[in-house]
């Protein structure tokens, strides 16, 4: 059998806390083949994007492994990440503070071919005006700046960013969370083109069912730092044995969450307060229609 891309194994994740620490995620396990979506789902504040976080190594897990094509990066240092780090690329949720404002498309999307080694300038200029057309949007949009663009299209520059590493996993972090549904909708169908195409594996971490199961052929539901139960999507949309996602089922067909909101039943007592969300998000503009 060959070995899946990411095997997540007994990952535990503790932040510290005034008196202590706070275990956020406590032995999770998971695998991600090549090309394949696994969904990741669960109720605010229940641990989804600090595994996101541990596997792209913007923090250090507290113990388990994370092995990338065999090689464990758990306690890798930066040196040692240097080389793998195009491998796994994030999109992330927020696709309004995520991109440098001071720079134009084409220079967010040019600055990982730089890292990747690509020397030309023109070389460079050449890849990414093919990474914004292959994300969907007008060569015009090379020369404009974050502030210019609608957040559905800021997101396809997002996902344009990311694909400049060429990476092997895509992890999709709430990436379709403060858009429109009809946006959202295009992001996710963007992203099934871009699977199709390249082979790339995503992880789409949402609390947002309805989303994670467009793309998922399988899901790992999380609550309270576990995960409470995993599977084919099907699987386990058909006979949900956790209560959470019998709760997060109802909320994907409920009316009043289809536009991202996270249900206040559906906040974790004591975390964070919710983020931003779809309802708070600056409506579409006329470009992001128009395009
Ligand atoms: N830096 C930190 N220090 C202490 N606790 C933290 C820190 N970051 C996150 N937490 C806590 O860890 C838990 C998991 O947070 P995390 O952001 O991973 O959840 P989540 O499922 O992604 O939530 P959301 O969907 O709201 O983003 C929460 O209880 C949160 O309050």
């Amino acid at each position: 059998m060959t070995r899946p891309f990411l095997e997540v194994d007994g990952l535990v994740v503790d932040y510290p806390v005034p008196h202590g620490t706070f275990r956020a995620v406590d032995n999770v396990s998971f695998t991600v083949a090549r090309g394949e979506t696994l969904g990741i789902v669960g109720e605010s504040g229940c641990g989804k994007s600090t595994v996101a976080r541990s596997i792209v190594r913007l923090l250090t897990p507290t113990a388990g492994r994370i092995l990338v094509d065999g090689t464990d990066i758990a306690r890798l240092n930066e040196r040692q990440l240097r080389p793998l780090r195009s491998r796994i690329q994030m999109v992330f949720q927020d696709p309004y503070g995520s991109l440098d404002p001071h720079l134009s498309a084409q220079d967010i999307v040019a600055e990982p071919l730089r890292l990747r080694g690509v020397r030309s300038r023109n070389g460079r200029a050449a890849e990414a005006a093919r990474l914004i057309d292959l994300v969907g949007l007008p060569s015009s949009a090379l020369h404009r700046r974050p502030a210019e663009f609608s957040g559905g299209q800021r997101q396809r520059i997002g996902i344009a960013r990311a694909l400049a590493s060429r990476p092997e996993l895509l992890v999709c972090d709430e990436a379709t969370s403060a858009l429109d549904v009809s946006v959202q909708a295009q992001v996710l169908e963007l992203l099934r083109q871009i699977q199709a195409e390249t082979h790339l594996a995503y992880m789409i971490i949402s609390h947002n069912l309805g989303v994670v199961r467009q793309l998922s052929r399988n899901i790992v539901v999380m609550s309270e730092g576990k995960v409470v139960e995993s599977g084919a999507t099907t699987d386990v949309l058909t006979s949900p044995r956790a209560q959470v996602t019998r709760a997060l089922r109802r909320a994907a067909l409920d009316p009043t969450t289809m536009r991202g909101r996270k249900p206040r039943a559906m906040v974790r007592a004591g975390t964070r307060p919710p983020e931003a969300t779809a309802g708070d998000a600056r409506p579409e503009t006329a470009q992001e229609a128009a395009r």
